[in-house]
Parts: structure tokens; C-alpha cells; sequence
């Protein structure tokens, strides 16, 4: 069996595989995207295969749509050669049940995948033609979070971003600027009102593509290459809305156990790949059941009844109040915390941590204790409902094949929100010390520890991709395992940076505490998990 329009047609054998198809006219839904866009996706990696395009595929066999979802990616076209365009850009989803079972289903609700690079001039004329167009109603990403990023950690632009800058929209590179870039032919176009909606985990995540998007603008007002009326469009909210949004899946790297079944089951070529982007991914997607969306709902030029999907449509601030309580307290923070120790202390599974008294005692007290108390009920989720979910149901599932590894990926541009959050939160309550946080600080001294690329067995161990790894650990360089005061003089800077903790930890008096377990930590073999123990009292 293989996995496109033509391999679909044996339903009898996707049948026997038990793999449910999708129950719509897939070349009618091409045919109508391709003359009516309404909906271009850019990050086309594993969450929006495995969530976003679901829904959009809903939406399809309820009939409410007509057209499909045309997926982009500015930044790994491997993406696009090797995942998409062999499969008619389809994907087999699994959804992993708490009882052991797979669910099975063929997602074809994306109608093409374009590489959205200057090296591409086909896929980028598309992509134009596609903004220029009246009925296109929105745009989402899930390009990670340091997709948004212009600036380095001294606040200073990236030299790519000062190319782009210098070059302008009809030659540049990065994300943002071939976003605004194509909001121009728009703008040029009629200026047909459209939405830009962020799906990534980070705070304000409407705010910070907005703000990426109009810094770009203003330097291309400067540079003579855009007229005022462009900027003023862009940053006009009832013609270019930048809706918030909160996004919840757990959605791991392509696993070897699902990937054996479905070969078992008789589909062929489902081989995972490593791209050169160091993108994880596979013609399946593998993620748990739970999943929540919530979307502010400003769509100046309409958009797909995605209520109708399951997405909860509502206003800014309960946006805001969900996203904090997922990503500052019930969810994300518990992710970081077992990514750092679970790297140090040998662990591949996410669930088989949860099995380790201390990483579980550890996620339940940042969470129940440092987090809960200053979290924000968003109303129509539970704080209390939604972490009990998290911690009892979610991290446990041994189905769920996610690593400690995945998390750990770009952890320096996740830490200000993660953790940083709840420490603003404590500073500004009359009622709360931030001194009395103790293991939120002993995340972030995991994490120090972790950047030395040693494990708690003394072995070397290789660190996720992060953007600031370089830089962190040439900060770091000599500190050594087995010697607690090679430390002497080097956490100072790192630990004062507010980019990077959202406060000056140092200032805030939280640095001696977190030093002290980083210490502790370094005494040699095996002291990270006697530092658990001991904090944690086992
Ligand atoms: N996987 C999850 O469990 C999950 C759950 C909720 C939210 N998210 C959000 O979605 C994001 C992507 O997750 P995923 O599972 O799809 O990851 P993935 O690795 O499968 O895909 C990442 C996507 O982002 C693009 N990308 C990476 N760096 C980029 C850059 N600098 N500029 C532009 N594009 C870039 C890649 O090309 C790819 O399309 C996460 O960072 C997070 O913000 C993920
Ligand atoms: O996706 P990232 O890299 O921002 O963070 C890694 C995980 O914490 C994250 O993907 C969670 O699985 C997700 O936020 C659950 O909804």
C-alpha cells in the first residue's frame, strides 16, 4: 500500500490495515484550492500534520469547507522534497491510546507543499499568486520559536536579518521577511484584509510575529523599498489582524515502534528521516489523543468555522490566560524540567521518567507548588483539571514514544517563558517571595549542568540543537565535572541576562541559590541525582 491519491484507491487493503481514509473528493479539494486559497501554513513539520491539518481535514468531510490547507516552509525544504511531494503531500496519522492501540488515519486535507525560498522561484511565484489572492483568508505558522527571532541575545539583528533588510522583499531569506514580503503583493494587490496567526508555544505569540513582521516593514519603508501606505495597512488590526493563539498536542518525534507497525500492516516507504535541518520526521505522524486549541478570534477577512473542528474561538485575554497557564505552569515547565534531567540521567522516555520517584516528585513540585499558586484561571480550562491531566495521564503514557532529547531542543529560547514567567509572577506579588522558589531554580541549574555536555555517569553526552548553545558554552568553558569551583566567576553573566531568564536572576537574588546546586551537582558522577534527593527529600 502506498500512501497517495492513486495508492488510495485499493480501500479494500487500507481497510484490512484498519486505516480509516479520508472521506472527501481529494482532487476536487485541490482543484478548489488552487482557484480559491483560503488557508497557507508555514512550519510544515509534525504538529501541523498531526493537529492543524486534521482539522482543516474535519472541516472537509463535515462538508463546511471546500478547499484544503497549501503548506510552506521558508526554512527546511527537505520538508517538501522527501515528505510531502512523494505522498501528494498526505500523511498517516497515529493517534496513540493510553490502552496500547493505534488509531489510524490517512490525512489529506493539504493541498501542496511549497518551498518558500528565492532558490525556488516556481514555489515562490505560487506562493505570490496565492497572497494576491482575494479569497485567502488566513495564515498560520508553527515554525518554532526562534522562527520569530530577529535579534540575538545582545538584542542586536542577526546579519541574515541585516541582509534581508538591505536586499528587500523581492530577495530575502528569513521567515518574517518573506511573510511580509508576500503581505506586500498582497497589500499591492487591493489590500484584501487577512489574518497572520501564530500556533507556536510562546507567550503572546501574535504579538511577537507582529512585531517581527512590522520591524521588517519599517526597515524596508527606510530603504525606499515600501511606500507608507504598506506599513500603515500592515499595522492596521482590522486589515492585518495578528490573532493570539494557544496550541496543546504532545506530538513526539517519528518513533520506530509505530513506524514497524504500519510496514507490518502492509504501507510501504514509511521511513523516518533526519533532514540536513535536523527536522525529525516521517510520511506518519505520531501523537497522543488530548489536544486543545484556542484561538483569539480576529479574522478580518472571515476564516473556516473551525469551532466546528473542536477550537475553542474566543477573546484575547482568555487566550492569553490559557496559553499562560500551559506553557508557565501545567505543561511546558514540567517538559523542560524532565528534558534537562532526563538527558543528564540517561533517559529516551518521556514516561519512563515519570517512573523515577524523583523527576516525578520534581515536575509535581514545580508545578502543584511553585506554579499553581500564581496561575491564571483561563475560564474555560481548569488550571487544576488540565495539570492532574498532564502529570497523571499525559507524561505517563508508555505509548507516547517522546524523549527527553526532542524537548531539550532550543531550551535557551523556551527558559524566560518556561520558568521565567512564574518568577516574574512571584516578584510582583506582595504576598509571594521569589527567594522561597527552590525548584524552579533547580530546573534551571539542570539545565546549566546539562549545557556541559557530560552526563550524571561522567560519559560525554550530545546536546539538543539550540541557537545559543555555542555561545552558553563557551560562557561555561572549563567548568568541570569533579570540580565544583572550576564555576568560580562564570554564572554571573549568564545568570544576570534577562533574555534569557525574563529577569536578572542575579538582581532578584536567586542566583547564590541556583549557583549552589550547580555546585552541588558538579561534585562528580552521580551528583545530580544526589542533588535531586536530597531537595527533593527521598
Ligand atoms: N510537537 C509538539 O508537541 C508541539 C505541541 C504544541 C506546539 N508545538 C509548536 O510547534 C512548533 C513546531 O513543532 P513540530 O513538532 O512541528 O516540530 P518539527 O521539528 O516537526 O517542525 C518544525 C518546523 O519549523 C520549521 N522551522 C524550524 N526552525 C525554523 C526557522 N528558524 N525559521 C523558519 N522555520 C523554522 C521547520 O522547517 C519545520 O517546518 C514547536 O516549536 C512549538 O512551538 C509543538
Ligand atoms: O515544541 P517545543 O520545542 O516548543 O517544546 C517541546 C515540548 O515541550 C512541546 O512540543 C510540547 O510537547 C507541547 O507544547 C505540548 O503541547
Amino acid at each position: 500500500m502506498k500512501l497517495c491519491y492513486e495508492g488510495l484507491k485499493d480501500h479494500a487493503a487500507w481497510e484490512q490495515a484498519a486505516v480509516r481514509l479520508p472521506a472527501f473528493d481529494w482532487k476536487a479539494m485541490v482543484a478548489e484550492t488552487e482557484a480559491n486559497p483560503t488557508w497557507v501554513h508555514f512550519g510544515a513539520g509534525n504538529i501541523f500534520r498531526g493537529f492543524i491539518a486534521r482539522l482543516q481535514q474535519s472541516l472537509l468531510e463535515q462538508g463546511l469547507v471546500k478547499g484544503g490547507i497549501v503548506a510552506a516552509d521558508t526554512f527546511d525544504y527537505d520538508i517538501i522534497d522527501k515528505i510531502y511531494t512523494p505522498f501528494d503531500s498526505m500523511t498517516l496519522m497515529v493517534s496513540l491510546k493510553p490502552d496500547g492501540s493505534m488509531e489510524k488515519e490517512v490525512v489529506a486535507s493539504i493541498a501542496e507543499g511549497l518551498r518558500a525560498g528565492t532558490a525556488y522561484p516556481e514555489d515562490l511565484e505560487r506562493l505570490r499568486t496565492i497572497f494576491r489572492s482575494p479569497s485567502l483568508q488566513m495564515v498560520s505558522f508553527t515554525i518554532t520559536e526562534k522562527g520569530y527571532a530577529l535579534t540575538n541575545m545582545e538584542g542586536k539583528f542577526f546579519p541574515f536579518v541585516e541582509a534581508d533588510f538591505a536586499n528587500g522583499p523581492a530577495n530575502c531569506s528569513h521567515a518574517m521577511s518573506l511573510v511580509t514580503s508576500l503581505l506586500l503583493e498582497r497589500y499591492r494587490a487591493g489590500a484584501t484584509p487577512i489574518a497572520v496567526v501564530s500556533m507556536d508555544n510562546c507567550s503572546h505569540n501574535g504579538e511577537k510575529l507582529r512585531s517581527s513582521v512590522v520591524t521588517v516593514a519599517h526597515h524596508w519603508l527606510d530603504n525606499g523599498f515600501v511606500d507608507d501606505g504598506f506599513v500603515a495597512w500592515l499595522e492596521d488590526e482590522s486589515k492585518v489582524s495578528f490573532p493570539w493563539s494557544m496550541i496543546d498536542k504532545i506530538t513526539p518525534r517519528p518513533a520506530k515502534v509505530v513506524e514497524e507497525s504500519l510496514e507490518a500492516a502492509g504501507i510501504e516507504d514509511m521511513a523516518p528521516i533526519v533532514t540536513s535541518k535536523n527536522t525529525f520526521i516521517a510520511p506518519f505522524v505520531n501523537a497522543e489523543i488530548p489536544q486543545y486549541l484556542v484561538v483569539e478570534d480576529r479574522f478580518p477577512n472571515g476564516r473556516p468555522p473551525l469551532e466546528k473542528a473542536g477550537v475553542y474561538m474566543t477573546d484575547r485575554n482568555t487566550v492569553n490566560d490559557t496559553e499562560r497557564m500551559k506553557v508557565t505552569t501545567c505543561l511546558n515547565p514540567l517538559h523542560t524540567a524532565l528534558a534537562v534531567y532526563g538527558c543528564l540521567l540517561g533517559y529516551t522516555s518521556i514516561a519512563a521518567e515519570m517512573k523515577d520517584p524523583e523527576l516525578k516528585a520534581l515536575v509535581e513540585r514545580i508545578g502543584y507548588d511553585e506554579g499553581m499558586p500564581v496561575v491564571v484561571d483561563p475560564k474555560i480550562l481548569n488550571p487544576m483539571d488540565f495539570i492532574r491531566e498532564v502529570v497523571e495521564q499525559r507524561l505517563p503514557n508508555p505509548f507516547i514514544p517522546d524523549a527527553p532529547q526532542r524537548i531539550a531542543t532550543d531550551t535557551s529560547q523556551k527558559v524566560p517563558i518556561r520558568f521565567g514567567e512564574t518568577i516574574k509572577s512571584y516578584v510582583a506579588r506582595p504576598d509571594l517571595d521569589v527567594k522561597s522558589l527552590t525548584f524552579i531554580p533547580l530546573a534551571i541549574a539542570g539545565w546549566l549542568r546539562y549545557l556541559l555536555a557530560v552526563d550524571d555517569a561522567g560519559k560525554p553526552m550530545e546536546c539538543s540543537s539550540d541557537p545559543m548553545l555555542a555561545t552558553l558554552q563557551g560562557q561555561l568553558s572549563g567548568v568541570t565535572l569533579g570540580d565544583p569551583d572550576s564555576l568560580d566567576g562564570k554564572l554571573t553573566p549568564i545568570l544576570s541576562n534577562p533574555v534569557l531568564f525574563g529577569s536578572d536572576l542575579v538582581e532578584l537574588g536567586l542566583a547564590d541559590k541556583i549557583e549552589g546546586m550547580v555546585r552541588e551537582e558538579l561534585a562528580g558522577p552521580g551528583a545530580v541525582r544526589a542533588t535531586l534527593k536530597r531537595y527533593l527529600n527521598h
